[in-house]
């Protein structure tokens, strides 16, 4: 296979992959030129990650890998961070930017497998199945119909009305459900879907609460014991957005008062690093509540699709150059760079680099076919194409480096 030169050759990108990211990830990046690939089943405990990633110039994770600041400062080679998920809060955004580090994700891959996850925990917890299951694996057997409910005309409350809550909205109503949301942007309402007037009025008015916040500051702790005293006596909470979301103790309590009937929680505050490893949680042993193992996204069809749309994230950006859809850094949309060189440079955000960038090309007086430049309040990404030979490339990219703010420099052959 012939392989478009990088500024070193692409055989020689380390790839450290962690968490059993789909086989379609290797495959992907195999088919685009990158053989060196280590691959772990598991999350790396954190003396071993900072080892591992300090020989990583890409890293792909899902969400237990915790990316702190601590972690990415032994990360002295690493161009891109890859979380195969949604969530990206495992991963401190503003180090890996101000490191020079753009972060992909996969913002809509598994929502459907989440989606229709809560609608059948929804129906389950409405029904008292999981008490009834419990019972009968313990041999009894009560056929009563008392607490057992059709989700028809019932109510459902979204709080945050993004991707996954406006899908869960959307197949609820299949079901004939009334479906209120509560976000903290306006939101297009899907359907007959409705705004409730704020989260207090939304708890009290539905009969099914589900959570689909990201975990940033305004979502920590968010439904804690006041809010689910708010809910209706016998409602029914669903968390499988965050651990972080809800204080699990408050919800052990309203369900040990018997405030809540029942719960599904997907995502803890604290999760096991491995398979196998022991699930500690105050809500284990309570025959109402439905517990999974934060696999809400865990369908082969969403971890396939996640493979294969991350990977080809960091392909791109790897052999371009764009950072089109990262989610901690300035967005670029690049064309190929057929017939020119391509030198990437990427500062901090401050007066006067982009002069000092502009100067040395033109004291090289090179040609320059094109240039792209995109900023946000700590970054600059400035990504000039010259028609030059290798040498005058290397000798710019030498001086681009020594321009002060500078984080990082490469050049695309
Ligand atoms: N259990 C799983 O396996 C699993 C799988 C995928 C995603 N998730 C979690 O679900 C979250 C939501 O995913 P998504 O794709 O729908 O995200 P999204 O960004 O499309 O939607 C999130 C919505 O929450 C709203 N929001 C933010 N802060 C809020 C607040 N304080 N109050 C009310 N609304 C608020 C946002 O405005 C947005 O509309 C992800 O961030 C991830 O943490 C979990
Ligand atoms: O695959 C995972 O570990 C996380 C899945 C989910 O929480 C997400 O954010 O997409």
């Amino acid at each position: 296979m012939s392989l478009k030169k990088t500024s070193f050759p692409k055989q020689d990108i380390r790839v450290l992959l962690l968490e059993g990211v789909s086989q379609t990830a290797v495959d992907a990046l195999r088919a685009a030129g990158y053989s060196q690939i280590e691959y772990h089943a598991k999350a790396l405990p954190e003396d071993e990650l900072k080892a591992r990633i300090a020989e990583a110039h890409i890293v792909g994770l899902r969400s237990r890998t915790q990316l702190t600041a601590e972690v990415l400062a032994e990360a002295k080679r690493l161009i891109a961070i890859g979380c195969f998920c949604i969530g990206t809060n495992q991963v401190d955004l503003d180090a890996a930017e101000l490191a020079g580090i753009p972060v992909f994700n996969a913002p809509y891959s598994n929502t459907r497998s989440v989606a229709e996850l809560v609608l059948a925990q929804t129906v389950m917890l409405m029904r008292g199945i999981p008490q009834k299951s419990a019972q009968c694996h313990r041999g009894g057997w009560s056929k009563a119909a008392t607490g057992s409910h059709e989700v028809r005309g019932k109510t459902l409350g979204i709080v945050g009305y993004g991707h996954i809550g406006t899908q869960v909205g959307v197949l609820a109503e299949g079901l004939g459900m009334q479906v209120i949301f509560h976000d903290i942007e306006t939101k297009l309402s899907l359907g007959n879907a409705r705004a409730a007037a704020g989260l207090d009025d939304l708890l009290s008015r539905a009969d099914v609460v589900t959570l689909h916040v990201p975990e940033t500051p305004s979502t920590q702790w968010m439904i804690g014991a006041q809010q689910l005293a708010r809910m209706k006596p016998g409602a029914h909470l669903i968390n499988a957005a965050r651990g972080t979301v809800v204080v699990i103790e408050a919800l052990a309590a309203a369900l040990e008062s018997g405030h809540l009937g029942g719960a599904a929680v997907d995502v803890f505050p604290v999760e096991p690093k491995a398979n196998g490893d022991v699930f500690e949680s105050p809500l284990r042993g309570r025959d109402n509540v439905i517990l999974t193992p934060h696999i809400g996204g865990s369908t082969l069809e969403a971890q396939d699709n996640i493979g294969v749309e991350v990977a080809a994230k960091l392909v791109r950006y790897s052999d371009n150059g764009s950072t089109l859809s990262a989610v901690n850094f300035p967005e670029v949309t690049l064309p190929e760079h057929e017939g020119s060189l391509r030198l990437l440079h990427i500062h901090r955000n401050v007066p006067g680099v982009l002069s000092r960038v502009n100067e040395i090309f033109s004291r090289h007086a090179v040609n320059i076919d094109g240039q792209f430049l995109r900023t946000d309040a700590n970054v600059g990404y400035v990504v000039i194409d010259v028609s030059a030979d290798e040498a005058q490339a290397a000798a710019i990219r030498d001086e681009l480096s020594a321009i002060e703010g500078t984080l990082r420099t490469r050049v695309l052959y």
